[in-house]
């Protein structure tokens, strides 16, 4: 009866030629296998990007896409059920609303005075706002109607919008944002509009295909389907994925060259690649917008060049990785000139660069390489590899290096360094421990450090003269170590007064070299010793060397850590940490040569984060209180921390600066846990 009421138009939108609409979807569940199969076959053929686009031939809609063993007949027998439960809630809610509606006499017709409030026809209107409503639940955010606004290109819509602060780069809860709603369906006007009001070009999607949409925010997959059509575009395929296309991609996909010129002189990046690697370029007809495209590569390209070397003048590698690394001035010096000298085309492009870390346990080799990795590659994870070399320790285990040759077990999982390698070839490559690998691995990475190319056992050449191929190794790290101590026992004495003057000027201060001399009469021998060859050495580029830590690196560690700790206390518990200096020397006073950073953190953890652990479990720490953390020399303490001598002691400081000793039950074992003692 309601339905009735519903304007005709309405009902026409809700059931609208569509390939997947309820009635349609009801029709194949019945067993028709031909027509389900028909309809599988035109879901394909109808999309203009399947005839158009050069890529998604073989990749976005390859039949992969969509299991194989399952036909479409019996996915969409399997969806009735579900269509026809979330029809029937949407009728319910419907139903509610309408009587909701009624019970508040907003469109009964009054008895009493024979007077309608609003009539039939205002029932009409409540009832087909009650079904829109139902439809479109989320559609009244000024967010939902700047898209709206996008895909209909109503300018003056989006500009008032816009203006009552609706933000250009919102999202639609399936993903999309209203510029690429806007270029998908070629909508100038809004694309202007858009663009003017900040709309960023290179926002990626966040929309995968319909199933995995469906699956990813647990709606059914004919709602997305429904949604994608009607509220973005319906020339699209369903079973291709297009997360990570920005707007750029959507304009080529609809062959609008306006659109792509507009999006590229507002600063769109013709580079940028979505999640399957593709480029807008590839979704290009041959022709006038192909050729455009591959212009503004170039431009950008060498634009994005400038860029670079600017923001590398401005804030060199050195000051970076000092960022993340206390100490190792001579790493980080040579580690970045190598890299300097490899980015402004200094450097012979037919070898990969190759370093070999040396140093001992703990003292920031990965950490190192991790921070190369990250500034080459601006955090993407493709871009560190780690292999760790005590892997391959046996000749047969070459085989999991590079992938077993055809006919041998795990022929088809391919090699962990291969793999890997396939798809980032200019990665950070991290060998570690590799004095552990055996010589037939070393063999292979002598072919790749020599020709940057490695065969994989598939027969695949993968070329990676881009790489940078960082090995580690603790060999020789004890000589280097009392060579270092050596070296500083006199720059100590003078760092130690230092301190206890300028904590500021630490970081200046123990500056070691080592000798030319050193490294040829004592290393040297040891590494031809562990290697046995000399071409294997000889393509290293720079053999960095790690220094245990001074004095003073180790204030500023212990510092790193507390202030870690301090940050996690603010945010999880609202407790403000404080310590003394005295604290940084005791704890420093932990430090372990073997060990490296890794003592300093354990000393920390046991001596202090124990202590809070232990407070807070008894219930000692008021909501948002001031912790001072002191060293107590009193023999009173020993309970706490069973040293015998001084230890660190906890107070809660008041706002007027007062302050009470936390009084700390045992049990509270520290020595049960100083396995680096
Ligand atoms: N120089 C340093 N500056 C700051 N943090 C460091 C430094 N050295 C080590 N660390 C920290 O100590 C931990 C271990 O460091 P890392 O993994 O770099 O050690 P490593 O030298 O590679 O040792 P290993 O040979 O045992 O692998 C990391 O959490 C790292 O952040």
């Amino acid at each position: 009866m309601l339905l009735s009421s519903v304007p005709r138009h309405m009902l026409i939108r809700c059931r609208r030629a569509r390939s997947l609409s309820p009635c349609r979807v009801l029709k194949t569940s019945s067993g028709d296998a031909t027509r389900s199969q028909t309809l599988h076959d035109l879901e394909l053929n109808r999309n203009p990007i399947v005839s158009t686009s050069r890529v998604s031939r073989k990749g976005i809609l390859s039949e992969d896409a969509m299991p194989t063993n399952v036909s479409s007949h019996m996915q969409y027998r399997h969806l009735t059920a579900r269509w026809i439960t979330n029809l029937q809630g949407r009728r319910n809610s419907w139903n509610a609303l309408a009587a909701g509606g009624r019970a508040n006499n907003y469109w009964e017709e009054e008895s009493k005075g024979g007077k309608s409030y609003f009539g039939g026809t205002s029932a009409g209107v409540v009832s087909a706002a009650a079904l829109a409503y139902c439809l479109k639940k989320d559609s009244d955010s000024k967010g939902d109607q700047l898209l709206d606004a996008s895909r209909t290109n109503n300018a003056q819509e989006v500009t008032r919008l816009l203006e009552e602060g609706a933000d250009p780069n919102c999202r639609h809860r399936l993903g999309w944002t209203p510029l690429m709603v806007a270029t998908m369906n070629r909508q100038h006007c809004a694309v202007k509009v858009l663009l003017g009001a900040g709309a960023d070009p290179n926002l990626g999607d966040n929309f995968n295909s319909v199933y995995d949409t469906s699956r990813e925010k647990g709606i059914h997959s004919l709602e997305v389907l429904v949604m994608r059509e009607d509220e973005f575009n319906n020339r699209l395929s369903s079973r291709a994925s297009f997360r990570g296309c920005a707007a750029l991609h959507y304009a080529v996909l609809a062959d609008d060259l306006h659109c792509v010129r507009l999006l590229l002189e507002a600063g769109a990046n013709p580079l940028q690649k979505n999640d399957m690697g593709h480029k807008p370029v590839a979704y290009a007809k041959e022709g006038e917008l192909y050729t455009l495209l591959k212009d503004w590569e170039g431009k950008f390209q060498e634009a994005q060049r400038k860029r670079e070397a600017e923001e590398r003048r401005r804030f060199p590698l050195e000051r970076r990785l000092r960022e993340y690394i206390i100490g190792q001035e001579g790493a980080i010096n040579t580690v970045a000139s190598a890299i300097r000298r490899k980015e402004n085309g200094w450097y012979d492009e037919e070898h990969p660069l190759v370093f070999l870390f040396l140093g001992s346990s703990g003292i920031g080799k990965t950490e190192l390489a991790k921070q190369v990795a990250r500034y080459m590659h601006k955090d993407v994870k493709k871009g560190f590899i780690r292999v760790d070399m005590s892997e391959f320790q046996e000749k047969h285990e070459v085989a999991k290096f590079i992938g077993s040759p055809p006919g041998y077990v795990g022929h088809e999982e391919g090699g962990q360094l291969t793999k890997q390698l396939k798809q980032c070839p200019n990665a950070v490559v991290l060998f570690d421990e590799v004095d552990k690998a055996h010589p037939d691995v070393l063999t292979i990475m002598l072919q790749l450090f020599d020709e940057g190319r490695l065969t994989d056992g598939k027969g695949k050449t993968i070329e990676c003269k881009d790489a940078v191929f960082i090995m580690t190794s603790n060999v020789a790290s004890d000589e280097i170590a009392q060579h270092a101590l050596q070296l500083r026992q006199e720059a100590q004495e003078q760092s130690r007064r230092r301190m206890a003057e300028n904590l500021d000027e630490v970081q200046k201060s123990d500056k070691i070299t080592i000798s030319k001399q050193f490294k040829e009469d004592v290393i040297r021998p040891i590494l031809k010793r562990q290697f046995r060859r000399d071409e294997f050495l000889g393509r290293i580029n720079e053999i960095v060397y790690f220094l245990p830590f001074c004095y003073s690196e180790l204030i500023q560690l212990v510092s790193k850590e507390l202030n870690f700790w301090a940050k996690k206390a603010k945010q999880r518990h609202n407790i403000t940490l404080q310590w003394e200096s005295p604290v940084l020397d005791l704890l420093a006073g932990g430090y372990n040569l073997h060990y490296g950073a890794r003592s300093i953190k354990h000393e920390v953890e046991r001596r202090v984060v124990n202590q809070l652990a232990a407070a807070y479990e008894q219930e000692l720490l008021p909501k948002g209180c001031t912790l001072r953390i002191s060293v107590d020399g009193g023999a009173e303490s020993e309970g706490q921390e069973g040293h015998g001598g001084p230890s660190l002691r906890l107070d809660i400081v008041g706002a007027d600066s007062s302050s009470r000793k936390l009084d700390i039950r045992p049990p509270l074992n520290p020595e049960e846990m100083a396995y680096f003692h």
